[in-house]
């Protein structure tokens, strides 16, 4: 066996190549007519028939996007494997016409060894040849020999290791992430198919892979687990909408579509903010505490008015005193606890004993009226025969539930909230906040003073969210559900010979699609039911999750974990009640002052026994010179952390420059050029504190009049962007220069945390321009 990819070798790989595209072509061709038929209008009007139309339309849809998506270097590689075997590893899975398997998704278990195999451990492997195409064409193959004891001297020689990954790691950034599968390493691969129960915690440091092998874990999940993720979707969670865009082609050039990407700030349907608080307040927002606090203001608006609530209608006017209003309050909180309904819920009850109590005084007054007539005490009596041939019940009952003045009492006793409302009065108004914030002190509770109280910040949703789940939905929503719902279980059970149909339909098209694409494994016909029943009504997964706030996701995976706050974390298992999630971050890069110093403070509360933690090692955006800089800087600040291991030798020196503050503005435009010329091709970034932006910007323009900041949406296209580090975190560029480091430092008290992140940035060039002095772990830069 030869390691060098000779021309010969080549030209054999490239008509296999030929002959798997050929294939490809075939089945995509057939996917985009069948998707064009069941498009074409159809004389068809049965349930039956339309469902099947709708299934067809979908299904053949999304398969013609999958195998587009794949078509950009569909073949990854090659495992030789003991006994002369040997196949293909690919983006999708591809069988022949009589059904052999030409291609293996890498999804598979059969090409676990492509990523898993070492010498040591060869798991049957002899050789894996990973293949880089151009287009359809073979341009170079890397192999990794196995099996070494088999090689001559000379074979080992050429041994080529790692050079796929080197040569991936290399390349220039675009601005956008790019998927891994050719060159996913073994640790990686471990957490990708790691099993779906349960909360995986993935830890790391700065650039080891955390947020691509988290998305390659959603792509493999999809994949693996399909029958309970198709229905329910994958929820990826990250810190802003620029990381969303950085990472948003991930997945779909997986092929995978049934993904919902959001930050906190779009996780409350109706809300969307990106605005943050002062850290303080944030902290607060977030602690554990909140939870009761909102309780309280929830129960804080059940109210018992002073003295005597007054109720008057046509008829006369009746006085609740505070013990009735008290007793109905009391046996309304001890059911809602027992029955576990939320605040608005409970509001017809309350409604049903005031109305009790009035009908009853009225029995009352009409006794002494009526004198002589024997008056019950209950209202409700059944034993009632002399009054109740002279009352109609029903009709008085009618007269209160209707009287604009029992409304009015009710809204004192018991009123229908929305989260917005008790929010904003706990934000608003001092002396409410004072009564429900016992637990908090002065500082704390004016941290959560706002005089717009409807501008609502990324740390509000989880509260918004709590509320909504304390007070229910209006019982103007729940009648219109209600509504729906009857509707639909009448409609359901006139078509039940045509839902019978609908299965059945189901089942032959699910066969059908097991033919046309060739699969040997049944299509589940149920499945294709659900999945696709309800296409036409409510459009599809994605946007369905994505609105509504019940919804409950089959995965959720979230970036940046370590800042999220226990109010958040409370939000997410509500998204995912069975806690199927995959967390990554990193403890040494938390920005927030008061977040959670250990995963086990967040995830206790949750999900006790429940979570797992995985380790990623390896460094593969930063060159060792850099890492080296940033792993100085970590041990300053006195973090336990140690800093990952880079796998890049191949780096620049990292440089500083000192200048004074006013030679600043005019010493930024000549380095950003320089650094420009160094990178050629490559993404650029300039960071610094958030104080420094605007002046930074204005002077990084002299040198490239298209930078722009983080507010800007198409930041991640601007040829030089300039951030704060809070921005730049999870991102990546070629060249990074670092701006005032010791004003970074001292911003925070997680300064050194923000210091580490910016400098962990650059996949080659690092430079510092300070003002002030280096701060500790930078000096020897200089
Ligand atoms: N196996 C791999 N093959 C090729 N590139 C890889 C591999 N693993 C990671 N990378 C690349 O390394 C870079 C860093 O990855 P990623 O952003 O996922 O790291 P991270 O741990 O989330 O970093 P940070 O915590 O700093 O945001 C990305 O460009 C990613 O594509």
């Amino acid at each position: 066996m030869s390691m060098t990819s000779t021309d010969d070798e080549i030209a054999t790989e490239q008509d296999t190549i030929t002959a798997i595209y050929k294939r490809f072509d075939a089945l995509r061709e057939k996917a985009d007519h069948r998707f064009s038929s069941a498009i074409q209008p159809t004389q068809v009007s049965t349930p039956g028939g339309k469902l099947e139309r709708n299934i067809r339309a979908q299904h053949f849809s999304e398969r013609a996007a999958q195998l587009s998506a794949a078509e950009h270097g569909l073949v990854i590689g090659r495992l030789d494997l003991d006994h002369d075997e040997h196949f293909y590893i690919g983006r999708t899975g591809l069988y022949s016409e009589d059904y052999d398997p030409l291609l293996i998704d890498w999804r598979a278990p059969a090409a676990t060894p492509f990523y898993r195999a070492t010498p040591m451990e060869r798991l049957g492997v002899r050789r894996r040849r990973h293949i880089h195409l151009k287009g359809r064409r073979v341009v170079r193959l890397d192999d990794d020999i196995l099996a070494i004891d088999e090689l001559d001297d000379d074979e080992r020689q050429h041994l080529t290791g790692e050079a796929a990954l080197l040569s991936s790691l290399q390349s220039a950034r675009t601005g956008r992430m790019a998927d891994i599968v050719a060159t996913i390493q073994a640790e990686q691969d471990r957490i990708i198919r790691s099993e779906l129960d349960g909360i995986l915690v993935v830890e790391g440091g700065p650039g080891t892979g955390k947020t691509v092998v988290a998305l390659h874990r959603a792509a493999y999940l999809l994949y693996t687990h399909r029958d309970q993720l198709a229905k329910s979707g994958v929820l990826v969670v990250g810190p802003n909408a620029t990381f969303l865009r950085y990472i948003d082609q991930v997945l779909p050039g997986l092929g995978e579509t049934d993904v919902v990407l959001a930050s906190m700030g779009d996780l409350y349907p109706g809300v969307e903010t990106s605005r943050t608080d002062a850290p303080f307040a944030a902290a607060v927002k977030g602690s554990l505490r909140m939870a009761d606090v909102l309780e309280q203001a929830v129960t804080r608006h059940e109210r018992i008015p002073p003295g005597s609530l007054k109720v008057t209608t046509d008829r006369d006017t009746y006085l609740l005193d505070e013990e009735t209003c008290q007793r109905i309050l009391d046996e309304t909180r001890e059911r809602a606890e027992r029955t576990r309904q939320p605040h608005n819920r409970m509001r017809q009850f309350v409604a049903k004993k005031v109305l009790n109590e009035l009908v009853r005084q009225e029995y009352e007054r009409l006794d002494s009226v009526l004198d002589g007539i024997d008056i019950p005490l209950e209202a409700d009596d059944e034993e009632d025969r002399d009054l109740g041939e002279l009352i109609d019940q029903n009709a008085l009952y009618r007269e209160f539930r209707t009287s604009p003045s029992v409304r009015e009492a009710l809204d004192i006793l018991w009123p229908e909230l929305t989260p917005q409302r008790v929010l904003t009065d706990l934000y608003t108004d001092p002396d409410f906040r004072a009564a429900v914030t016992p637990q908090l002190s002065q500082a704390e509770r004016d941290a959560l003073h706002r005089a717009d109280a409807t501008a609502w910040t990324i740390s509000d949703v989880p509260l918004l969210d709590e509320l909504a789940t304390l007070v229910g939905e209006l019982d103007a929503t729940i009648n219109r559900a209600e509504r729906r719902r009857r509707q639909a279980e009448a409609a359901r059970s006139q078509h039940i010979e045509e839902q019978r149909q609908l299965v059945h339909d189901a089942y032959d098209v699910a066969m059908d699609m097991a033919i046309d694409e060739e699969v040997t494994m049944p299509v589940d016909a149920s499945l294709v039911l659900e999945r696709y029943h309800d296409v036409d009504d409510r459009g599809f997964l994605a946007e369905r999750a994505r609105q509504d706030r019940e919804w409950e996701y089959g995965h959720v995976i979230v970036d940046e974990a370590q800042e999220l706050s226990p109010m958040a974390w409370r939000l997410l298992v509500r998204r995912c009640p069975s806690r199927s999630m995959t967390a990554v971050g990193d403890i040494a890069q938390t920005g927030a002052p008061d977040s959670p110093g250990s995963w086990s403070e967040v995830l206790d509360p949750v999900a006790p026994g429940q979570w797992r933690r995985g380790q990623l090692t390896v460094n593969y955006r930063t060159t060792e010179q850099i890492m080296n800089v940033a792993a100085d800087v970590l041990a300053a600040s006195g973090a336990d952390a140690v800093a990952p291991r880079s796998v890049r030798p191949d780096g620049e020196k990292p440089w500083a420059w000192q200048v004074t503050d006013d030679e600043l503005a005019d010493a930024l435009p000549g380095l950003v050029r320089e650094e420009r010329v160094h990178l050629e091709t490559g993404t650029m970034a300039v960071l610094a504190p958030r104080s420094r932006i605007d002046s930074v910007l204005a002077s990084v323009r002299h040198a490239c009049p298209e930078a722009t900041t983080g507010d800007d949406e198409n930041v991640l296209d601007a040829p030089v962007a300039v951030l704060t580090p809070a921005q730049a975190k999870g991102l990546e560029f070629d060249g990074t220069i670092v701006v005032a480091p010791d004003e970074i430092v001292a911003g925070s008290s997680r300064g050194y945390s923000d210091l580490y992140v910016a400098l962990t940035r650059p996949t080659r060039r690092l430079g510092v321009v300070a003002t002030g002095p280096l701060p500790d772990g930078l000096a020897h830069l200089r």
